[in-house]
């Protein structure tokens, strides 16, 4: 379960997070969507213990990331595909993360084959497509097993097939009752993909809860969203706003 409560992210002048309160739970993909600059991303930052909050907390299984010992077996996660070193291969990136994880060296064949990355495992990351540095993020993701995966952006770069790939991927995670929290602009891909939707607008909560409540009687979650965010969008191209 990730848990985020009365979160405050201030960098200086600027307020990235106003008090947000969320829950997303175990055996649901959760989508968290929101206009550009919205406070996703720092959001997730501050979950993965790589920013402080202000104030308020953030917390995964109910603890917060830092405190957690277990690292990649607690949470995994996919925040910027460009992580791997460009030099290393892909088996060697995953083999020292399994290393400095505790994890057995078997988990890398295995989260390899799982992302389709098994012929390619032996090839530097610095020559790899975007759309394969996303399977080797994921594969990362998956590496300690955990029981709630984090994805930021995940099909940002992937083919047709790699899109169909990871959307069935994070239902069979939901399905084995893990938590599945994903953050995208794609709203046609949440629409597919997502069970509960978490809609955010500067800094503060516009929405929660099951897709079919947000979408209404028209069914169109890209119509709920506009009418959402209406009021909360930053940068809109043109000056209109
Ligand atoms: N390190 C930082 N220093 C100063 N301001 C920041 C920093 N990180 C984010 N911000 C600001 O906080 C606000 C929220 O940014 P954030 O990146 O969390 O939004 P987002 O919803 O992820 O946006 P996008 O959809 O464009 O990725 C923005 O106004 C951004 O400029």
């Amino acid at each position: 379960m990730i848990q985020v409560d009365e979160l405050v992210k201030r960098y200086r002048a600027t307020t990235a997070v106003a008090g947000l309160s969320f829950i997303a739970r175990p055996g649901r993909v959760t989508g968290f969507l929101g206009p550009n600059g919205a406070g996703k991303t720092t959001t997730l930052r501050v979950l993965l213990g790589l920013d402080a909050p202000t104030s308020g907390r953030a917390t995964i299984s109910g603890v917060s990331f830092r405190s957690h010992r277990r690292g990649l077996r607690h949470a995994g996660a996919l925040l910027d595909a460009q992580q791997a070193h460009p030099g290393r291969t892909a088996a060697v990136h995953l083999a020292a993360l399994a290393r400095s994880n505790g994890l057995p060296r078997g988990r890398v064949d295995e989260v390899l084959g799982e992302t389709g990355l098994t012929s390619v495992a032996g090839r530097r990351v610095g020559a790899f497509s975007l759309g394969m540095r996303q399977r080797l993020g994921v594969a990362t993701a998956l590496l300690g097993d955990p029981p709630v995966l984090i994805f930021d952006e995940p099909v940002n770069g992937m083919d047709p097939e790699g899109v169909r790939w990871a959307r069935s991927l994070f239902r069979r995670l939901a399905a084995e009752g893990r938590t599945v929290f994903l953050s995208s602009h794609l709203i046609g891909e949440m629409a597919e993909t997502a069970d509960e939707i978490v809609v955010i607008g500067q800094g503060r909560l516009l929405a929660a809860g099951p897709i079919q409540d947000l979408a209404g009687p028209s069914g169109s979650l890209e119509e709920a969203f506009f009418a959402l965010t209406a009021g909360s969008v930053d940068y809109r191209a043109g000056g209109a706003r």
